[in-house]
């Protein structure tokens, strides 16, 4: 099943940013025809990888998760939260997809080859001679394959065996003295050869630099006006923009896609959805790329816009096997997830005792909007479980259901408490977590939204049991590279769950705070 976000609806002539919301960094395009498709990073999660396709560049649809077997994406229990698969590179090369990715938990630099971007991609090439993250694949004309890797340095390969060609040599690495010089990726554009790259970190400081040469190996001279696209030191909404690719529109035009984050509440802000994946457009002064404006609103490409179909609220597990939008924590085996083993249910059987536990079974959606709902029928006769907020295993807060009792648990860091518990009549419960942003920042101390966990009775009455701050749920809290996950998990015998409803709550629906 087909995952489309409703990102970059067209009011008037504008479009909304990001394009595809939620934790979606990293992310790498490549144009196959009048096809685009685009790839993020995935660290910890599995199935990992997920694939998106557009025709217009605003509206995303997720089609698989370019890693989705065993045999490609090996995170073993001790891969920590924001481990695992890093920054990849998609690109479509004589009739073929090419994805090249580190595994930083163990495997390394692995590249992956499809026909098809939905999948299924091939077993991995291992690259035992590319050292560093974030590789880059670019061909020139002679046939070679030149990979580029963050530092920044390039190595000819054989994409086939996975051989390296010749010794690493160093390239361009940004202004001096810049940060973390990262993300490279080398285009053939016009007479020249371009090396994008990302320098300062993916925080604040975070940019996209750009350098030329007349050779895929250089040397770079840098773009007088670098960086071509920073928000640091600003107090504009996107922050953190950086990690860009390039690609040619329907029409020929140039445009981005870049990471960026939308801090919330008062100062310094704190995002809680991750990095996300925004657009903005790129024109050319004296053959060097001058990105546009960027913005949550922004000016709608001058071509016809493609909507696909409105995501549906509920999942009702009724297909047999999990959409390509659900994650799991670093594996998913068919034991622990199971989809008919009561027809019509998800059927979870635990593994870990709570999500403290980086083995604990739990299958989530990454959170997208700002102000949301998720609801989920769970029948917990046989275990304990429920619906969880997940950053990392040091942060989270749950509602977790045992036969007649609800319980609402909170970990931030060392911290652990049970904040709320309720008795309920045995059976299956209905239980709710709302967030909903912090719309008027009256106080610089105010957090950026409120996380609120209540249970429905059989008449549909809310009760909520606690309403907490969001803020120990963001990036600038917990740290990491990921956002937040809402979703099921078991950590006692099995829970069933036979239906799970996430939608956007309208700017303004207030939660107690
Ligand atoms: O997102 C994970 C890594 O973080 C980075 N920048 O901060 C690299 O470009 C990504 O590979």
């Amino acid at each position: 099943a087909k995952l489309s976000h409703a990102a970059g609806e067209r009011k008037g002539t504008t479009i909304d940013n990001p394009v595809i919301p939620g934790f979606h960094p990293d992310p790498s395009i490549c144009r196959a025809g009048e096809d685009y498709y685009l790839a993020c990073s995935s660290f910890e999660y599995f199935p990992g990888v997920p694939v998106f396709h557009s025709r217009d560049l605003v509206h995303w649809t997720q089609i698989g998760n370019a890693l989705d077997r065993p045999g490609q994406l090996r995170l073993p229990p001790g891969t920590r939260s924001s481990g695992g698969i890093y920054a990849p590179t998609l690109r479509h090369h004589e009739g073929r997809f090419w994805l090249i990715v580190t595994n930083v938990s163990g495997d390394g630099n692995l590249l992956f080859t499809a026909t098809d971007p939905a999948g299924p991609w091939s077993d991995p090439i291992r690259l035992p001679g590319v050292h560093g993250i974030d590789p880059d694949l670019a061909w020139d004309d002679d046939g070679n394959c030149w990979c580029t890797v963050a530092g920044v340095s390039q190595v000819r390969i054989d994409p086939h065996t996975g051989e390296t060609l010749g010794e690493p040599r160093r390239l361009w690495s940004g202004a001096p003295g810049a940060k973390a010089p990262e993300a490279p990726h080398l285009y053939r554009i016009g007479e020249y050869w371009y090396l994008l790259i990302a320098e300062g970190g993916t925080e604040r400081c975070h940019g996209v630099s750009i350098a030329r040469g007349r050779t895929p190996e250089g040397p770079f001279e840098p773009c007088p006006a670098n960086p071509i696209l920073t928000h640091r030191g600003t107090d504009h909404p996107v922050q953190n923009t950086g990690h860009g690719d390039l690609v040619q529109g329907p029409d020929g035009s140039w445009w981005m896609v870049f990471l960026g984050v939308r801090p919330q509440g008062g100062t310094p802000g704190w995002h809680i959805l991750g990095r996300e994946t925004f657009l903005a457009p790129v024109t050319w002064v004296d053959d060097w790329p001058v990105v546009g404006e960027v913005s949550t609103t922004m000016a709608s490409p001058p071509w016809p816009l493609q909507e696909p179909a409105a995501v549906p609220v509920r999942d009702d597990f009724d297909l047999g096997e999990l959409a390509v939008g659900w994650i799991s924590l670093r594996s998913r085996p068919a034991e622990s997830h199971t989809t008919g083993e009561r027809a019509g249910w998800l059927s979870l059987h635990a593994r870990g005792e709570s999500l403290d536990d980086p083995e604990v079974t739990f299958v989530g959606r990454r959170q997208q909007h700002l102000s949301c709902r998720t609801r989920a029928l769970a029948d917990p006769a046989e275990g304990r479980g429920g619906l969880a907020v997940r950053l990392d295993e040091e942060h989270h807060y749950e509602i977790e259901a045992t036969p007649g009792q609800i319980r609402v648990l909170a970990r931030v860091g060392p911290f652990r408490s049970e904040v709320a518990s309720h008795r309920t009549p045995p059976g299956p419960v209905v239980l709710r977590v709302d967030t909903a942003v912090t719309r008027q920042v009256t106080d610089a101390r105010q957090g950026p939204d409120t996380v609120t966990l209540g249970v429905e009775d059989e008449a549909g009455t809310y009760l909520e049991l606690a309403a907490l701050d969001g803020r120990y749920l963001s990036t600038e809290v917990a740290g990491g590279f990921t956002g937040r996950v809402i979703g099921l998990y078991a950590s006692a015998g099995t829970v069933h769950f036979d239906w799970f409803d996430h939608e956007a709550l309208e700017a303004g629906t207030t939660v107690p705070s």
